[in-house]
C-alpha cells in the first residue's frame, strides 16, 4: 500500500491528483444504457483508460476490504455508496496508471459524488457523455446481461431506475447547464451508438 492514496483528504489537504492533472470524461446514463460497452470501444479508438466506479467497488468487495460488506449491501439494494469510498478508489486507480486521460464510467451518480470529487481532486471534466435510453430497453438489456451481478434482478433494477431518476439525472442537468453534456441516443444498436460517440470525441473544429 503506502504511496498511493492520502487517506486523510481532510479539508485543506491536497488531493494526490493535484500534481497529475489528468484529463477526465464522465460517462453517465441509466443502468444498462451501454456505458461499459461503449467505454471499451472508446479505449480502443481514443487511448483513454476506462475506470468503472461499479467495477472498482465490486473489486473492493472481492479484495476483502473492511468496507466490503457495506459496499455489497448497498450494491444489492441499488443505492449509492458514500463518495469518500468511491473517490478514494478512483484516485488510487488514476495514480496507479501512467495514462493521463480517463473515462470515468458511472460516476458521479449524485450531487454528493459530483461536489465531493470536484472539491477533493480539483478535476473538472472535459465533457460528459450522456447515454440516453428508455427504461424498457435498459431493463431488457440488464435482464440479459448475464454477468452474475447481484443487482441485475428485476426488483433491484427497479430500485436502480428510481435512484437514477431521483439522484443521477440532477448531475447530468448540472453539467448541461455548464454546456458540458454530449447526449447520445443509446437505444440504437452498439455500432450506431459508437458512431455518435466517435463524433463526440472528434476534435472540435
Ligand atoms: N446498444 C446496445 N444494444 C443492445 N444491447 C446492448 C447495447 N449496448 C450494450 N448492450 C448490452 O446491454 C447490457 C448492458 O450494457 P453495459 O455496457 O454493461 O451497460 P451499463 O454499463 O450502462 O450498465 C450488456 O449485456 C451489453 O452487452
Ligand atoms: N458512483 C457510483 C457507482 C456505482 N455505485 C454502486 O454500484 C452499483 C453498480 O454500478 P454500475 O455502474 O456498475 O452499474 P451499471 O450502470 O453499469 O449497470 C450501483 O447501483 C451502486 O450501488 C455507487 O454506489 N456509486
Ligand atoms: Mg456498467
Amino acid at each position: 500500500m503506502g504511496t498511493v492514496v492520502d487517506s486523510s483528504n481532510k479539508e485543506g489537504s491536497k488531493s494526490v491528483l493535484s500534481e497529475k492533472k489528468p484529463k477526465v470524461v464522465f460517462v453517465l446514463g441509466g443502468p444498462g444504457s451501454g456505458k461499459g460497452t461503449q467505454c471499451a470501444n472508446i479505449v480502443e479508438h481514443f487511448g483513454y483508460t476506462h475506470l468503472s466506479a461499479g467495477d472498482l467497488l465490486r473489486a473492493e468487495i472481492k479484495s476483502g476490504s473492511k468496507n466490503g460488506t457495506m459496499i455489497q449491501n448497498m450494491i444489492s439494494e441499488g443505492i449509492i455508496v458514500p463518495s469518500e469510498v468511491t473517490i478514494k478508489l478512483l484516485e488510487k486507480a488514476i495514480m496507479e496508471n501512467e495514462n493521463d486521460k480517463f473515462l470515468i464510467d458511472g460516476f458521479p451518480r449524485n450531487e454528493e459524488n459530483r461536489a465531493a470529487f470536484e472539491s477533493v481532486t480539483g478535476i473538472i471534466p472535459e465533457f460528459v457523455l450522456f447515454f440516453d435510453c428508455s427504461e424498457e430497453e435498459m431493463e431488457k438489456r440488464l435482464l440479459g446481461r448475464n454477468q452474475g451481478r447481484v443487482d441485475d434482478n428485476i426488483e433491484t433494477i427497479r430500485k436502480r431506475f428510481k435512484v437514477f431518476v431521483d439522484s443521477s439525472l440532477a448531475v447530468i442537468e448540472y453539467y448541461n447547464s455548464k454546456g458540458k453534456v454530449k447526449k447520445i441516443d443509446a437505444g440504437k444498436p452498439v455500432g450506431e451508438v459508437f458512431e455518435a460517440v466517435k463524433a463526440a470525441f472528434a476534435p472540435a473544429k
